[in-house]
């Protein structure tokens, strides 16, 4: 089928748009007064729609930043939305609005674009590789009792829904976002967001944490209970902060709600140190890990040359035949990122770069797995020292 066109959609196609894609993950349809919300969510220009006699396709993106390693904050278009009518898949329609999206940002200079996927298996082609990974706890809450060093200052106060959502956008845009895969959250984000408290089934509730400077963390559960004598489960879905007072504040709170057996934490950092509070480590099960944010180097020179790296040069050949003028070898070092005609010690596609972007694999991992080629023994480790970034990035902004 090579009978249809892809173009940006119009303001007014975008509750067409919605419903499609909660069509394509086996959602219910939006509902009509969700459409305020949905226009919010739409960022103009930015979503893209493939059409024969109507909507078959579609995806959008909204502008963020996300943090690299050496503390940048480097443009992102934010992928979303993407879904294909049930009727048309496997004829080429997301390879058609992937090319068209990715065109895009390289005509407009966004370096990155990143994404959350539905399943491992689509956008690997596209080259997006997996550049955060996380982990989920469930916590006993009887017991899970805090040490009694842990500290404990400041107080939780919890807010109203929805007016919070304007207090959480402000205290999460102060937030020093220093973290290497950390992004901002513009109001597109947040009106998804305010769409999510706004539905009578899931019933958000926003805490943050003042402490001695002022707000410096932030949450957002809901307390799922069937029955009155069942057991209940909190759910945090987002936890956000500025020190290491506010995350001992907050889960200090989550511990002290009533009513509460179960706590579960979801795409948490890997390196969260949530089981070191409690008196018995083991109250804290790590139940599940997976990928996180998904990132596309867009501009290979521009993204490289934004982020710092340790250790000495090593040059690079990438491939990249979507995005053909990535193609090509980079001397890549402290001292910044050039093109070069030297030999590769690497070679590699788009996709692994983005999975040595911000560190979270080991390039001698990635070799070892066949995903990069190494023309010397001594490469992998080089590369190694110079993507390390000494710590875990983590993006935490589901979008
Ligand atoms: C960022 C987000 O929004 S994540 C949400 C993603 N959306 C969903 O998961 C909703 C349900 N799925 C869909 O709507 C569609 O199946 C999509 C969007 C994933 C794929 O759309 P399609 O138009 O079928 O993709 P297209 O035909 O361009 O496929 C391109 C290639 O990817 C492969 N592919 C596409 N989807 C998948 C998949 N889910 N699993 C494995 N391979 C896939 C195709 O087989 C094809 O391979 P080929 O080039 O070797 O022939």
């Amino acid at each position: 089928m090579s009978d249809y066109t892809v173009r940006l959609l119009r303001p007014d196609e975008t509750f067409e748009a919605t419903a499609l894609f909660h069509a394509a993950l086996h959602a219910p349809p939006p509902k009509d007064d969700e459409r305020p919300y949905l226009e919010r969510m739409f960022q103009p220009g930015r979503a893209f729609g493939a059409f024969d006699t109507e909507l078959i396709g579609s995806a959008r993106s909204f502008d963020a930043e996300l943090t690299v390693p050496g503390g940048k904050r480097v443009p992102l278009g934010a992928v979303t939305g993407v879904g294909v009518r049930a009727d048309r898949t496997r004829r080429g329609v997301l390879s058609r609005i992937m090319h068209a999206q990715l065109t895009d940002f390289a005509a407009r200079g966004v370096p990155l674009a990143g994404l959350y996927a539905t399943e491992g298996s689509i956008y690997g082609r596209f080259g997006y590789g997996v550049a955060t990974v996380t982990q989920d706890f469930q916590v006993d809450r009887r017991r899970a009792l805090l040490r009694p060093e842990v500290p404990a200052s400041g107080e939780v106060e919890l807010l109203r829904m929805p007016d919070a959502v304007e207090r959480l956008a402000a205290l999460y845009a102060r937030l020093p976002l220093t973290r290497p895969g950390l992004m901002t959250r513009p109001p597109y984000w947040w009106a998804r967001f305010e769409r999510h408290a706004h539905r009578d089934d899931d019933r958000p509730l926003a805490i943050i944490h003042n402490g001695p400077g002022g707000p410096d963390g932030l949450a957002i559960y809901n307390v799922r209970r069937n029955g009155w004598r069942d057991p209940s489960t909190l759910d945090v879905w987002d936890l956000h902060v500025a020190t290491p007072d506010a995350y001992t504040g907050l889960w200090r709170y989550f511990l002290s709600v009533d009513l509460v057996d179960t706590i579960e934490a979801g795409d948490r950092p890997r390196d969260e140190p949530l089981p070191l509070l409690f008196t018995d480590m083991r109250a804290a099960r790590i139940t599940r890990g997976g990928d996180d944010l998904w990132l596309r180097l867009v501009d290979v020179p521009a993204a490289l040359a934004a982020r710092e790296y340790d250790g000495e040069p090593v040059v690079l050949e990438v491939t990249d035949p979507l995005l053909e003028a990535n193609s090509g070898r980079y001397r890549v070092g402290p001292g910044g990122v050039t093109r070069t005609e030297l030999p590769a010690r690497l070679r590699l596609g788009a996709d692994a770069l983005a999975m040595l972007y911000l560190g979270t694999w080991q390039a001698s991992a990635l070799v070892a797995a066949g995903r990069i080629q190494a023309a010397d023994e001594d490469a992998p480790r080089l590369a190694d020292r110079l993507f390390a970034t000494g710590g875990q990035a983590w993006c935490g902004t589901h979008f």
